[in-house]
């Protein structure tokens, strides 16, 4: 279960929610469902300092990062200084960079390298809007983002990423998809992957759904065969709600 903070929240504020969060979720449901943060840059710092402090089981990770190694790249953070304050994840691809950074398929692929290089976990953003979703087009759409993301990359790298559907008219919309949207992209993701590196790499592959992801849809979306976890935005900035969807397996057994 991954929390996208996204622009929110200060190193203070990121204390406190820290926190919280840790005190909602016992060491048993924190080693049942692993739990991640993704905090602004500015953030990470303290993250890291409150995990390995008091030993959390709390994993982080950043929303983006350089394709480049190093340089005059104003601005830009390198996948290296992510992997120096303890990251372990990056998400890359995101339909809000995607949208507002014009970011294409040929740099996600980039980035995905370059987290890869620094040994992070790359969470690959895919997604139709809502032009898509109504020509029914989401299927070849979201195969099509996939296959450019990974281009070049061997099994080993494949099963190291993270996929994560996220439907563009679903986040921050309050539309969640039905928990068969979901599958019916997940699935067909996961099958792309059996066609790219065989079905034990597929496998392996955790593919994540987001887009509105609540307490109270957590459970149906979970219960898909090929959804693995979720990615949550608004819902992962309020401790007690983000505990509760971590706690998801036991909505399931209800
Ligand atoms: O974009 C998202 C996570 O990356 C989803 O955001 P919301 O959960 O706020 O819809």
């Amino acid at each position: 279960m991954a929390g996208n903070w996204k622009m929110n929240l200060n190193h203070r504020e990121a204390n406190l929610l820290i926190q919280k969060l840790a005190a909602s979720l016992n060491e048993q449901q924190l080693t049942d469902v692993e739990t991640v943060v993704l905090p602004p840059f500015t953030d990470l710092r303290t993250v890291q300092t409150l995990v390995d402090g008091d030993k959390l089981l709390i994993g982080y990770g950043a929303q983006d990062l350089s394709p480049h190694q190093s340089g005059a790249y104003t601005g830009e953070i390198a996948g290296s200084m992510l992997a120096a304050l303890g990251c372990q994840y990056v998400v890359i691809g995101h339909s809000e960079r995607r949208a507002y950074h014009n970011e294409d398929d040929k740099l996600v692929n980039a980035k995905v390298k370059a987290a890869l290089a620094n040994e992070l976990t790359p969470i690959l953003c895919v997604g139709e809007g809502l032009d898509i979703r109504e020509e029914q087009r989401q299927v070849a759409y979201c195969r099509g983002q996939l296959d450019a993301a990974l281009a070049g990359l061997t099994a080993e790298q494949v099963v190291k990423v993270v996929i994560a559907y996220e439907p563009v008219w679903a986040i921050g919309t309050g539309k969640t998809a039905t928990p068969e949207n979901a599958q019916e992209v997940c699935g067909a993701l996961r099958a792309l992957l059996v066609e790219r590196d065989g079905r034990a790499t597929a496998d392996q592959v955790r593919i994540l759904y987001g887009g509105s992801v609540k307490a109270a849809n957590i459970a149906g979306i979970m219960a898909q065969p090929d959804v693995d976890g979720a990615l949550v935005g608004g819902a992962s900035l309020d401790a007690e709600e983000f505990a509760q969807i971590c706690r998801f397996p036991e909505h399931i057994t209800r």
